[in-house]
């Protein structure tokens, strides 16, 4: 009987001074950069940019994102799973969560997103401020089955506004890199 590999289900998010070693220069430079990601990447797909939500929905948040929204351990929140695409291509898996118990007392409708970019929502309004970005090698088994792949880097950072925060986290796949890599961006 083959011995079960523990498969870790778990994030030890990091803060860029906590890590060693350091990625390379390119990948920092993206994990790191705190402007709009949708616009980012609409530049770099010139304009061909798009979001494809995979769920929307409430769900007992991880312990994880508890912890970051400072809620007790399995508290409700809404879910958005989606792809950000260039040029139709899935670059990167990010879910975003925010606490029921928040959202209802706001008056941010994430459930109103469809394909629409979530960062339109907390870039445009000012009142939102983003708090420090951490990185972390993002658990396999929580990406889509068709992205499950050990080490790929994520980031994740809250959007605060008032008793409001949105836990944005953001898994970039090997098609962004090659793309990144590709592009005139690194001329
Ligand atoms: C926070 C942003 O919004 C992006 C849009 C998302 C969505 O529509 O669900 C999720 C992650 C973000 O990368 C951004 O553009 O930086």
């Amino acid at each position: 009987m083959p011995h079960s590999i523990a498969v870790p289900d778990a994030c030890q998010w990091l803060n860029q001074s906590l890590l060693h070693p350091l990625p390379a220069p390119l990948a920092l430079d993206w994990l790191f950069d705190e402007g709009s990601l949708t616009r980012r990447l609409t530049h770099l797909s010139n304009d061909g940019f798009s979001v494809t939500p995979l769920f929307e929905g409430w769900q007992p948040l991880r312990d994880d994102e508890c912890a970051a929204l400072d809620l007790p351990a399995a508290s409700i929140g809404w879910v958005r799973e989606v792809y950000l695409r260039g040029h139709g291509q899935a670059w990167v898996f990010a879910r975003s969560v925010a606490a029921r118990s928040a959202l209802q007392g706001d008056g941010l409708h994430m459930d109103e997103l469809g394909s629409r970019s979530l960062g339109e929502l907390l870039f445009c309004d000012q009142a939102f401020a983003r708090q420090a970005i951490e990185v972390c090698h993002y658990p396999r088994a929580w990406l889509p089955t068709a992205d499950q792949t050990n080490g790929l880097w994520a980031r994740r950072s809250r959007f605060d506004r008032g008793a409001l925060s949105v836990l944005v986290a953001e898994v970039f796949l090997p098609s962004l890199w090659q793309a990144v890599h590709e592009s005139a961006e690194n001329c």
